[in-house]
């Protein structure tokens, strides 16, 4: 049976409750509750007011009504501090909570997946992205609350005086266009400009990645112009932006304020019929006011409409598909026997791998070999349960990989990468991090393993100096990423490229240490150079994506394509089974 893995959304990220409740929700009633209490004070105050000051003309005492006057305006002030703090607190939660979930969807993710987003867009979803949809539910309560007040002033209004309330009816369907009209111009342009300031981010960081290569090629003014170059279109974004806002509120403002004058126009008439009294006419007209107010939730409106374009942001990370595990174990103790069965993996509609019958005995050592872009990345992958393939399946001992529990397959499966993402904690840490407990001794073993204990012993602080302040090159890093993989390595380790940055010698030893391990397990290594290939056992050797023969280095060396993979012409036999060429001694290494 095949079980999904939670959902990265489902799963209780960081800021939920521990019961998976949603942190904002309790914030968010309460911005709703205390909004809407100061929506009720507002419009009570008007006929409360009015009422006041009838009484006043009248007898010279409004009795408790002044009371009641006073109080509706200090409540009214109070709900108002009130709201801010809690939207404060519920945007925070939200924040952290959109944050999170999408962070996690991010991880679940199959990688082939995350793939196509950059590092810069990331950071903006994760960034600001969050923080204007973490705002959103806040803003939506505010102006659920913010139309009350109008609404409820209305009604009001036409118990008051039905004829200054029919006037300002009259002319609100002017508000309700010129609102309808902000909230889709708003909704494209904010898209728009999300998406922009996403592509700048991008451009800056892939820069930042190639300093160097930037520097050599002496292409930095070019560059700063490509990274800077949608900021015209940003600019002009941010100016339609602001001119929305703008017509928006001018609009409104020549709107509300004719609107206002004319509900006082009708009410002076009321007045001077005795159809309304003084009070009463105070009071018609704060609820007309109130009424055209409605023109001020295009704020608020903007702050729901940015959040909601945000919120599809980061749910493209959230709802990233996850790769689905199974309940099976591995049998106790295998010897990593590694099966792939009409294996097929399709790109953009192009067959890019196609493997058949490969087995890989345990605690034997494979080399993938081919030119660039002849699938070894991709075989590795699939090998390992990185990416599933399309069509087969990949068995270890005997089990199909994606029948596996996840601890099952990431405790006996383990990666190591040419560029391994080692954090910012010490060096312990980095060699340390991994499903299991590896304990100080095991750290050490596997960082001499991977060569790596002669160098990280002269650090500052040696096995402690935190990575960020470790004065590591290429090669060094790539080792202590080695080491990780070395001290979680299971019963299959995979190597893509991990050590294209070690000189020929400590890649020989770091082999033979790999062979005196205990329990050496299978090995599958990406291979470039033609000393690796003739270390394995065997070699599976790709072309175009397909696997063209599997067979020990020693038989393919015959074959002058083979050769040709690792840029050795020569006239040698072009068909395997004849009698092998000699490697070039600078490779070390004879077939
Ligand atoms: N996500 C993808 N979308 C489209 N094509 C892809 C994708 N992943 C891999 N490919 C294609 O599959 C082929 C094999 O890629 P892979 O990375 O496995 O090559 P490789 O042999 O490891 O190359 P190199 O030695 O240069 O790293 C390439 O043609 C590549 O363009």
């Amino acid at each position: 049976m095949v079980t999904t893995e939670p959902r990265a959304g489902h799963v209780p990220a960081a800021g939920d409750g521990a019961d998976g409740t949603k942190p904002g929700r309790a914030s968010e009633l309460l911005v709703l509750l205390t909004s809407v209490g100061a929506a009720v004070a507002a419009v009570a105050q008007p006929f409360v007011l009015g009422r006041t000051l009838d009484l006043l003309l009248r007898d010279g005492d409004a009795g408790h009504w002044l009371t009641l006057s006073a109080g509706l305006l200090v409540g009214e002030m109070l709900l108002d501090s009130l709201t801010s703090l809690f939207t404060g607190r519920c945007n925070a939660g939200w924040t952290a909570a959109i944050r999170s979930r999408a962070f996690a969807g991010l991880l679940g993710a199959v990688p082939e997946r995350a793939r196509p987003y950059t590092p810069g867009d990331v950071g903006t979803r994760l960034t600001l992205n969050a923080a204007d949809a973490g705002s959103g539910p806040a803003a939506r309560a505010a102006l659920a609350a913010a139309l009350i007040t109008p609404a409820g002033a209305l009604a009001a209004l036409a118990v008051v005086d039905v004829w200054v309330a029919a006037c300002v009816l009259a002319g609100l369907p002017a508000l309700a266009l010129l609102l309808r009209t902000f909230t889709r111009d708003t909704g494209a342009s904010v898209a728009a400009y999300q998406h922009t300031q996403a592509q700048i981010a991008s451009r800056l960081l892939e820069a930042l990645e190639g300093t160097a290569t930037i520097a050599a090629a002496g292409t930095g003014a070019r560059e700063r112009a490509r990274i800077l170059a949608p900021l015209t279109e940003l600019a002009t974004l941010g100016r339609r932006m602001w001119a929305l806002h703008g017509r928006a509120l001018g609009r409104s403002g020549v709107l509300v304020p004719l609107l206002i004058l004319a509900a006082t126009a009708v009410g002076g008439l009321r007045l001077a019929s005795g159809a309304l009294s003084v009070g009463g006419l105070l009071a018609a007209c704060r609820y007309a006011q109130l009424t055209a107010g409605v023109g001020s939730a295009a704020s608020l409106l903007g702050a729901v409409v940015r959040g909601r374009e945000a919120r599809s942001r980061t749910l493209a990370l959230e709802r990233m598909p996850a790769l689905a595990y199974g309940t099976r174990h591995l049998p106790p103790d295998g010897p990593g026997d590694l099966e792939l069965r009409g294996v097929r993996v399709v790109r953009d509609g192009r067959e890019v791998l196609r493997a058949d019958g490969v087995r890989i005995p345990g605690g034997t050592t494979a080399a993938v070999v081919g030119r660039s872009g002849a699938g070894k990345s991709l075989l590795a992958a699939v090998a390992g349960r990185l990416t599933d393939p399309d069509e087969g399946q990949v068995l270890l001992d005997g089990v199909r990989l994606d029948r596996l529990t996840r601890e099952a397959l990431r405790a006996e499966v383990a990666f190591a990468f040419e560029r391994p993402a080692l954090g910012e904690g010490t060096v312990a840490d980095a060699i340390a991090t991994g499903l299991r407990p590896v304990s100080r001794e095991q750290v050490r073993q596997a960082a001499r393993a991977a060569g790596a204990d002669g160098f990280v012993r002269r650090l500052p602080r040696g096995y402690d100096t935190p990575l960020p302040s470790a004065p590591l090159s290429g090669g060094e890093y790539q080792r202590l990423g080695l080491a990780r993989a070395f001290g979680h390595a299971g019963r299959l380790l995979i190597m893509d490229d991990a050590t294209s940055s070690l000189d020929t010698a400590t890649e020989h030893e770091v082999d033979r240490a790999l062979r005196r391990s205990p329990r050496p397990g299978t090995r599958l290594v990406v291979a470039h150079r033609p000393s690796v290939a003739g270390r394995a056992d065997l070699v599976i050797w790709l072309e175009d994506g397909r696997v063209r023969a599997v067979a020990s280095h020693r038989d393919l060396w015959n074959v002058a394509d083979y050769r040709a993979v690792f840029g050795v012409g020569g006239n040698a036999a072009s068909t395997p089974g004849e009698r092998p060429t000699q490697l070039p001694e600078a490779e070390g290494a004879r077939p």
